[in-house]
């Protein structure tokens, strides 16, 4: 799907998705997100409407991705709600997966396979593989096995995603990590051009973004004081 696909998509989906009424496509409320028994985030609220860039912000460990495992639908919350197009999880579960991209800190890269195999696997033909590694900045390597390729290299292959995806949210862990400048310039206005054509993204980042119009959600407001049991607070959704 191109961006102009999109743009013309997610204007009619963004009309009528929720109900007529223009608005919020994703809806968080007072979300807790625990591990083991050890509640990390409790009272998280947020919306998400076509063309919002979202970056969760916070020191290691304070839940960033296991928050983004409760958004992709990979785990339940363990309190609060979540909906989709105003239909709650987990019913909505599907409708969501079907329209989400996301690219894990693990990056998802099979490091055997070649960027080109990787990419087919994905589902991108030769023409849209080659153009993805040539807009990314791996052209030439498309047929070295991804074990010969640096760290950089290798997220960079796994962003290459980014340049074919037709899903209307991306959720991206740690995206930024281990690009060099052009890397991150790269993806920056990549991550632009999506919001422009209604995309959403949820995204996290150690780094300060130059992206207008993004916005921030500082995960650690929403740690509960020591001492809060998973008992306290699970049971609603
Ligand atoms: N598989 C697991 N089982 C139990 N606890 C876990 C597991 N993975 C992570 N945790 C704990 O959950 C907490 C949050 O981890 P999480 O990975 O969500 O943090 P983060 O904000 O993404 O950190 P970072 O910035 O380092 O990536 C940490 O205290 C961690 O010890």
């Amino acid at each position: 799907m191109t961006g102009a696909d999109l743009a013309s998509s997610v204007k009619g989906q963004h009309q009528s998705g929720t109900g007529g009424v223009p608005g919020p496509l994703l809806v968080v409320r007072d979300l807790a997100v625990a591990r083991d028994d050890h509640v990390l985030l409790a009272g998280l609220s947020f919306s998400l409407a076509a063309g919002d860039l979202l970056q969760l912000e916070g020191p290691n460990g304070v839940g960033k991705t296991s928050l983004m495992r409760v958004l992709t639908t990979t785990a339940a919350p363990d309190s609060g709600s979540m909906t989709w197009r105003g239909k709650d999880m987990p019913s909505a579960r599907t409708a969501l997966r079907s329209e989400l991209l996301f690219i894990g800190h693990l990056a998802g890269i099979k490091r055997s396979l070649t960027p080109r195999e990787n990419l087919a696997w994905y589902g991108a033909d030769g023409d849209a593989a080659e153009a993805a590694l040539a807009w990314i900045g791996l052209g030439g390597y498309e047929d070295t096995p991804c074990h010969q390729l640096s760290a950089g290299q290798n997220r960079r292959v796994a962003l290459a995603r980014l340049h074919f995806s037709g899903a209307r949210l991306w959720i991206l862990d740690e995206p930024f990590t281990a690009l060099d400048k052009s890397g991150v310039a790269t993806l920056e206005a990549r991550l632009r051009a999506h919001c422009a054509a209604g995309g959403m993204v949820i995204l996290t980042s150690h780094q300060d973004l130059a992206i207008d119009g993004l916005q921030r959600l500082k995960l650690q407001e929403f740690v509960p004081q020591a001492g809060v049991e998973l008992a306290e607070v699970a049971g609603v959704y």
